[in-house]
């Protein structure tokens, strides 16, 4: 039986981890720096094996899956590097960028060390152990970024440890990846992050402001509150790419205010409009690296069981939902409920039959 070692137990590494105990036969150790995290993952059976130290779980192990702090795992690479090991081990990461792990992977000393990056595009604003599940990454994109000496056959090895994660694997290089990731995922979460900065400060003049705050605000910021740690090493370690994109921002803003202060509607609204075209056109599996799903909008009443009920009633028909959103339920009022599936076939099927229970379903927002 192989031994599967992941490093770093925390969201995504217990995520793997309940995922590969569920689909394949192989031993699991798993390594975390928090004793609380091991003991967790013991007891709820995520792991067969616990190890506070990396060195030692390394020398058994016939694949190691990095996840732990991008930095840190660049670190373990590194160290697994130096080892005096007995046998071949490939080993994968998780790494939101993936230019300094690729980098330490491309000067490897060790023959025994073989190395094929990847990236699950998929997490939450949570982290830990506690906030792992097996389903994690079910309809996303599982980024590769093979080194070159990588072989066919260890491309193969980990999409097979992991294609119970049910995610679609494409392979990018770490430069493309890190641009790509860089544009999507991790420049917008500085915005995010900046426009709370930019509503709290106004609060010190307006005390009501927060109460203001509806929908499109909340939308927009939600990854605001993500793991502050991981986006701060995330943003070092791709701070090539993220000067380029700040650079490339207050451009972008200082035309839109030069747009502003010389009355240029019609200028304005040609901006807007390619905006909404382009958001538009991201429509799911049409375009983008973040896969998205088909959408259904339901709406609901504040009732309590209101949404209970139209889960049931999506279950029954045998239907599974893939992502569920509250987009705005205020009291006594009526609110939307994002229903999100993996197919177009399955969308319309639990669209008819929550119109035929006297619901209005709208597919698009
Ligand atoms: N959170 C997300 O949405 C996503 C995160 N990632 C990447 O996954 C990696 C892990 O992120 P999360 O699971 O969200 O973080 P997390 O904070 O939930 O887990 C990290 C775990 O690594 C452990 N750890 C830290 N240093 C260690 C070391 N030297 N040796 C062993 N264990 C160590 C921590 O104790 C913790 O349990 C990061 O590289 C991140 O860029 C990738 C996709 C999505
Ligand atoms: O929740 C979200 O929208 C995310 O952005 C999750 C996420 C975070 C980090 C990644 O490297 C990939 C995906």
């Amino acid at each position: 039986m192989e031994t599967v070692v992941i490093a770093g137990l925390g969201l995504i590494g217990g995520s793997l981890a309940r995922n590969i105990q569920m689909h394949k036969q192989v031993h699991l150790i798993g390594v975390d720096q928090r004793e609380s995290t091991l003991e967790y993952a013991l007891k709820h059976e995520i792991i067969d094996e616990a190890s506070s130290s990396f060195q030692e779980a390394a020398h058994k192990a016939d694949i190691i899956i990095l996840a732990a702090p991008v930095s840190k795992s660049v670190e373990l690479l590194q160290e697994l590097d130096n080892m005096k090991l007995e046998k071949d081990v490939l080993v994968t990461d998780v790494s939101s960028v993936k230019g300094p792990i690729f980098q330490q992977a491309a000067s490897l000393q060790s023959d025994k060390v073989f190395f094929v990056g990847g990236h699950p595009m998929a997490g939450s604003h949570k982290h830990g152990i506690e906030a792992s599940k097996a389903h994690l990454f079910e309809n996303a994109i599982y980024v590769l970024t093979p080194v070159q000496r990588a072989k066919e056959s260890d491309i193969k090895r980990v999409e097979n440890l992991l294609d119970g994660t049910k995610s679609t694997f494409i392979t990018l290089s770490a430069e493309e990846h890190d641009e790509m990731t860089g544009v999507v995922s991790h420049f917008p979460h500085l915005i995010a992050s900046a426009l709370v900065q930019q509503a709290k400060k106004w609060e010190a003049k307006h005390s009501f402001l927060p109460k203001l705050a509806a929908g499109g605000f909340r939308d927009i910021t939600r990854i605001a509150s993500s793991n502050p740690g991981m986006w701060q090493d995330i943003f070092f370690q791709n701070k090539e790419k993220m000067g380029i994109l700040l650079d490339d921002w207050i451009e972008e803003m200082q035309a839109f205010r030069k747009l502003l202060a010389e009355d240029q509607g019609q200028q304005i609204h040609t901006y807007l409009e390619e905006a909404k075209q382009y958001r538009d056109g991201l429509e799911p599996r049409k375009k983008g690296a973040i896969p998205g799903y088909y959408d259904l909008y339901v709406d609901i009443t504040d009732r309590p069981g209101a949404l209970q009920k139209v889960l049931t009633i999506v279950a029954d028909a045998g239907l599974s939902i893939v992502n569920i959103h509250i987009l705005e339920l205020r009291e006594g009022l009526t609110g939307v409920l994002r229903l999100s599936f993996s197919e177009q076939k399955i969308q319309l099927k639990a669209k008819g039959v929550l119109e035929v229970f006297g619901y209005e379903v709208k597919i698009e927002d």
